[in-house]
């Protein structure tokens, strides 16, 4: 198992190329499975999860080719030849269940692996599930497995969201684009990887009114047609390097970054003394001086992201002040936190929240993975750390960072994968 060793301490200085956004890209590719024509993707980062999402569409019949020869385009498309999705591609990946819709609504069934928890909380998909009965299929589950079925199409109906789901907004928007009808869907997930999602099924023939809101209305048609889609920029990765310029007392520019994603994270690093700036086709992030404690409670959007919890936690490790990070989305997303106290942060967690004091400096240690936002908290202690830290289990930052030591180490970081 690869690792990553960081020798902390120095400033970062330069320009990071923000790739396409991993979250946008899942369910995209996804949709492929709703048209017999040719799905072409543009900016498609180079990810484990973009791997493994392709080897799920293979599975299913469906190609998933290079449209350029660096693997950033892809053409998705073929005839749909089986519909079930196994336990063994599905427990790599969560975003896996997000072909549940598309079959059901295409094929009229599908037996897709029941993803189980992760490191981060229980995450179950019963929305996806009533979501998909209100539409008319029947759901059974057995051995693991969800069995839906819907021999004679799915229908349209209104469903209300209880809480906000973003994969569960997907996988209805999907399946609605195709059903007999129209679909409501109320409180809907408002992420910007949703309105991509909306936007390429536009582009696909798809009848949906309610872009960027919280009330999506969709008229389904009969079918869907190929089209070319350009995926967002990762809106994660951009809010990860820029905490990467802040906590090493930095500045970068990041290439192709967009504010109006990142409303919330671009106030609350402002608060703490980050100093974020629209120019040149990107953000350019700067320390100003000190940081300071800020207090925040991750929700969804346009609310401070989960994704970017666990790397502000690790900012706030080092402020002049103390902070309360309250997570509101995930039960159990603080596995980060022990592994930061074995670099010298002072963080305890009560119930959903971590109260961080700021200490003077952080010291480099062994520390281990668990998710993949935690992996990037670790990498950005590492960097402002005293000494070395060497992170194990890198394979979760594989997921959803690209060429992470390559992109830092362009910038001044002294990091190196090391190869087992
Ligand atoms: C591939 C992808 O895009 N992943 C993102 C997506 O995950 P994902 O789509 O899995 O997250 P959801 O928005 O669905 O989850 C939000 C909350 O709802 C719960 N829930 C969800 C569905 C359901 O049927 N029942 C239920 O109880 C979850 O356990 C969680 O506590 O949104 C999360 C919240 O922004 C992000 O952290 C993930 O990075
Ligand atoms: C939690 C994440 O991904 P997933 O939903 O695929 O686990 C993430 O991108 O931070």
């Amino acid at each position: 198992m690869d690792r990553i060793r960081i020798r902390g301490g120095r400033p970062l200085s330069g320009e990071i190329a923000i790739g396409g956004a991993k979250n946008a890209a899942l369910p995209l590719m996804a949709a492929g499975l709703l048209t017999d024509e040719r799905l072409v993707l543009t900016n498609v980062p180079q990810l484990a999860d973009i791997a493994t999402m392709t080897q799920l569409l293979a599975q299913h019949g469906i190609a998933v080719d290079r449209a350029t020869p660096d693997g950033r385009s892809l053409s998705i498309g073929g005839a749909i030849t089986s519909t079930e999705a196994p336990y063994d591609i599905v427990r790599k990946m969560r975003a896996s269940v997000l072909v549940l819709g598309p079959l059901v609504a295409r094929a009229g069934e599908a037996r897709v692996s029941l993803p189980g928890g992760c490191a981060i909380g229980t995450r179950p998909v019963d929305l996806h599930l009533k979501g998909l009965e209100q539409m008319g299929a029947e759901i059974r589950l057995d051995g693991g497995y969800v069995h839906a079925a819907a021999p004679r199409g799915l229908h349209g109906a209104t469903f209300v969201f209880p809480f906000v789901s973003v994969g569960a907004t997907e996988n209805l928007l999907m399946a609605a684009s195709l059903a007999e009808g129209r679909t409501v869907l109320v409180n809907a997930a408002r992420e910007p990887e949703i309105t991509d999602l909306v936007d390429c099924l536009t582009a696909m023939g798809a009848r949906i009114e309610g872009r960027g809101t919280d009330r999506l209305t969709i008229d389904g048609v009969r079918s869907l047609h190929g089209a070319t889609h350009a995926i967002i920029p990762d809106r994660i990765e951009t809010g990860s390097y820029a905490c990467a310029a802040a906590i090493t007392g930095g500045s970068l520019h990041l290439r192709h970054a967009r504010a109006d994603h990142l409303g919330a994270v671009i106030r609350i690093l402002g608060e703490a003394g980050v100093e974020v700036i629209a120019q040149d086709g990107g953000l350019t992030v700067r320390r100003l001086n000190g940081l300071h404690g800020v207090d925040v409670m991750t929700e969804p959007y346009p609310g401070f992201p989960t994704d970017m919890q666990a790397q502000f936690v690790a900012l706030m490790c080092v402020s002049d002040g103390a902070a309360m990070v309250t997570e509101s989305i995930f039960e159990n997303r603080f596995m980060h936190v022990p592994e930061l106290v074995r670099m010298g942060a002072r963080i305890n967690v009560h119930g959903a929240s971590a109260i961080v004091r700021g200490v003077p400096a952080l010291s480099g240690a062994p520390v281990m993975a668990t998710d993949l936002r935690a992996s990037l908290s670790l990498v950005l202690a590492g960097l402002a750390a005293r000494g070395e830290t060497v992170i194990n289990r890198v394979y979760h930052l594989d997921r959803g960072y690209e060429s992470v030591e390559q992109k830092l180490g362009a910038c001044g970081a002294d990091i190196e994968r090391l190869r087992d």
